[in-house]
């Protein structure tokens, strides 16, 4: 496993290993699936930790993805961090190994795997500032991954529809291959038409917030969709998450109108209680010996939510 702190970013051949390496250590609680293929046939890789791993067992499921957006190196290694505090205190932490064995936590690193690929392989250092996929479009290059989910779709001036824009939303919801594989995997955890996933996290750069949805309304509440009561468990978390780390809790509309985004999707459409972490480090390519100070900062962040996975409403005092 991950002894040693992260002194480099990963390259998508060194997430493998390191997810290969963190399943052949820790085989009883942590197995790699791949969720599906990107545009440019890349793996989208996941890995699944619980006790039992090999069992689907009526416990709570957790989703967290990184890496949607490829310039924001960090939030892979925020990823790979959470990978290694969940299989290197199994055994030896009691609140990590009750967190692992009362839960199923499905955990996928670099989800723009080609955006990352080609962010990452470039002479100018320290990245290309590449945002999108690489899946061509009518006029330029990349969908905007975190404005192609099928919620609220182009709805509400939250996104381009221009295919040279920095937020272009594609030619329609689940255009990019990566987020049809994101949306499959979510809709396969619905089990005897229960949604198994309780907790959604989606790890991007660089602000320094914990966000929740909606992002393509102004409004806190919206009747059919976001309950007072459901408003309250978001905020209460969100705020609870944000007092571990200092980051500024806030619904995604307070930064700017967003539509088509993944926790928008991930509440409107599959009712899963949904986070996005912006993390800090200042830019998108903090110098490698900030890493692992970047990613200690948001650590109890990520165990905290994992906690909240049985029963997000009871951060509410309500069952659900
Ligand atoms: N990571 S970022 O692109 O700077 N901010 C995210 C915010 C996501 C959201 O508002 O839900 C975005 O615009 O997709
Ligand atoms: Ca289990
Ligand atoms: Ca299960
Ligand atoms: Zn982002």
């Amino acid at each position: 496993g991950p002894l040693k702190s992260a002194t480099s970013y990963h390259t998508y051949a060194e997430m493998r290993q390191e997810v290969d390496s963190v399943v052949a250590a820790h085989p009883q609680i942590a197995s790699k699936f791949v969720a599906g293929k990107s545009y440019e046939g890349r793996d989208i890789v996941g890995v699944k930790i619980s006790d039992n791993v090999a069992t689907d067992e009526n416990e709570p499921e957790m989703l967290v993805i990184a890496n949607i957006h490829a310039r924001e190196r960090l939030t892979a290694e925020q990823a790979l961090d959470y990978l290694g505090q969940l299989t290197n205190g199994y055994g030896t932490n009691s609140r990590i190994t009750n967190l692992v064995n009362e839960n199923e936590i499905y955990l996928m690193p670099m989800v723009n795997p080609d955006g990352q690929v080609y962010d990452m392989t470039s002479d100018t250092q320290p990245g290309r500032m590449w945002r999108k996929n690489r899946q061509p479009n009518p006029t330029s290059v990349g969908t905007d991954l975190n404005r192609n989910f099928n919620y609220k779709w182009g709805c509400c001036g939250g996104s381009s529809s221009n295919g040279a824009s920095e937020t272009y939303r594609g030619t329609s919801a689940e255009s990019a291959p990566e987020v049809k594989v994101i949306e499959n995997f979510v809709r396969s955890r619905v089990v005897g038409g229960k949604q198994q996933i309780k907790v959604f996290l989606d790890i991007h750069s660089v602000a320094e917030l914990v966000l929740w949805p909606f992002g393509y309304t102004m409004s806190d509440t919206v009747p059919g969709s976001m309950s007072a009561d459901e408003e309250a468990v978001h905020r209460t978390i969100g705020r609870e998450l944000a007092a571990t780390n200092g980051f500024t809790p806030e619904q995604d509309s307070d930064l700017y109108i967003t539509d088509g985004t993944s926790d928008d999707w991930t509440w409107g459409d599959q009712h899963i209680v949904s986070f996005t972490f912006e993390l800090g480090g200042g830019d998108f390519y903090p110098p490698p010996s900030a890493i692992d100070g970047q990613v200690q900062r948001s650590r109890e962040a990520l165990l905290r939510l994992t906690d909240y996975a049985d029963c997000p409403y009871r951060a509410i005092g309500k069952e659900s």
